[in-house]
């Protein structure tokens, strides 16, 4: 399940710099460096603490943590919706991915040009917005056309999509992103067919100078308020530092590196495991003598479709699985023990995964 978060932003805000950093930074467990699939798509692996803890109660041979891809999609200029500059290709490359982060530039650097001249967080995001805006107006209109054929035979169901399609060619119109207006969760089957860009979950980077990583600047702030409506997550890090950050290889070095800017863990990770939760993934683990490895799945997937992730012989032929919390894990140390004291729940097939599980599953093919 590869499933990837598309680096968007305005140029010279820190794309690149970011990215290669991620494609850079030495993976917390060697076992999954980072490895760029093609020029602008890497894997990373999800740093996960718990990974840590049941490494050194289970003591396996290997670790493996989950992993997700970014893809570092440059070339939106004002136009794109058009066709201008890389603009097509920019938009089908958004098109293809599940998720985006979209970098901001909140740093001065006299140095560094901008392309509207001075920094401006809320232009800098509004540029891309009505670029994408418009590209979904445009195929919600070619929806609306089709649709109100159908509509005008006296079709009820096609009516009522209609009415929805015009709710998000209004809040479009308006300025709105897909994912800022408001309808209800079952309206969206209206719009699902025809991908709107701006509906995919976001997460806002404000790339700040090294001084305000801790304490921010007014240019987050102003970011913050702005995204308010849509929901929306917004981190804060200095992608010129993440760069350095992610040079070092020892551990030790890297904490006192760290520790001077103030941080306790480095703003990559933070991005990583906001990419992880702007995916709507969670993870359960396996835990043996062989190995301890973390799987990615979707919210609410139930034991089976859970099982099918580590094969889908597991899911064909599930019959259960027996649960153990990594709480209980952490305190009775070994499996046997949590068996001793009834902390192995045997569950069937509706049992819904949580974040966190550690997972054996019983299968029959
Ligand atoms: N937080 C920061 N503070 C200071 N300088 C930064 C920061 N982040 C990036 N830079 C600098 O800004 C410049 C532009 O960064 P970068 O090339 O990563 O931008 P980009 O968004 O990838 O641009 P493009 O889309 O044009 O390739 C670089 O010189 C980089 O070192």
């Amino acid at each position: 399940m590869a499933l990837q978060c598309g680096i968007v932003g305005l140029p010279n805000v820190g794309k690149s710099t970011l990215f290669n950093a991620l494609s850079n930074a030495k993976a917390e467990a060697a076992n999954f460096p980072f490895c760029t699939i093609e020029p602008n798509v890497g894997v990373v692996t999800v740093p996960d603490h718990r990974l840590k803890t049941l490494e050194e109660l289970v003591k396996p041979q290997k670790v493996l943590p989950t992993v997700i891809e970014f893809v570092d999609i440059a070339g939106l200029v004002k136009g794109a919706s058009k066709g201008e500059g890389l603009g097509n290709k920019f938009l089908a490359n958004i098109r293809e991915v599940d998720a985006i982060v979209h970098v901001i530039r909140c740093f001065e650097d006299d140095n560094v040009v901008h392309v509207a001249g001075n920094v401006d967080p809320l232009f800098d995001k509004e540029v891309i917005d009505t670029e994408l805006q418009l590209k979904d107006l445009e195929s919600v209109n070619k929806k609306i056309i089709r649709i109100e054929k159908i509509a005008k035979s006296g079709d009820g169901k096609a009516k009522k999509e209609l009415e929805i399609l015009n709710k998000f060619k209004t809040g479009l119109e308006e300025g709105k992103n897909a994912r800022a207006i408001d309808v209800e969760e079952e309206e969206l089957e209206a719009i699902r067919d025809i991908h709107l860009l701006t509906i995919k979950p976001v997460l806002y980077v404000a790339n700040v100078d090294e001084s305000s990583i801790i304490s921010g600047n007014e240019y987050v702030e102003q970011l913050r308020e702005n995204v308010k409506s849509e929901n929306a997550e917004v981190i804060t890090l200095c992608a010129a530092i993440e760069s350095q950050i992610a040079e070092f290889e020892d551990p030790e070095e890297k904490e006192m590196f760290l520790s001077e800017y103030g941080l306790e863990e480095s703003g990559l990770n933070k991005m990583i495991r906001a990419g992880y939760e702007l995916l709507n993934l969670i993870t359960y683990f396996t835990a043996g003598p062989q190995e301890v490895r973390a799987w990615t799945i979707k919210k609410g997937w139930k034991a089976p479709a859970a099982a099918g992730v580590i094969h889908t012989d597991f899911e064909r032929g599930f019959i259960k699985s027996e649960v153990i919390k990594l709480s209980d894990y952490e305190k009775f140390k070994t499996e046997s023990a949590c068996r001793e004291n009834g902390k192995i729940a045997i569950e069937g097939k509706d049992y819904v995964v949580e974040d966190g599980d550690i997972m054996h599953f019983r299968f029959n093919v």
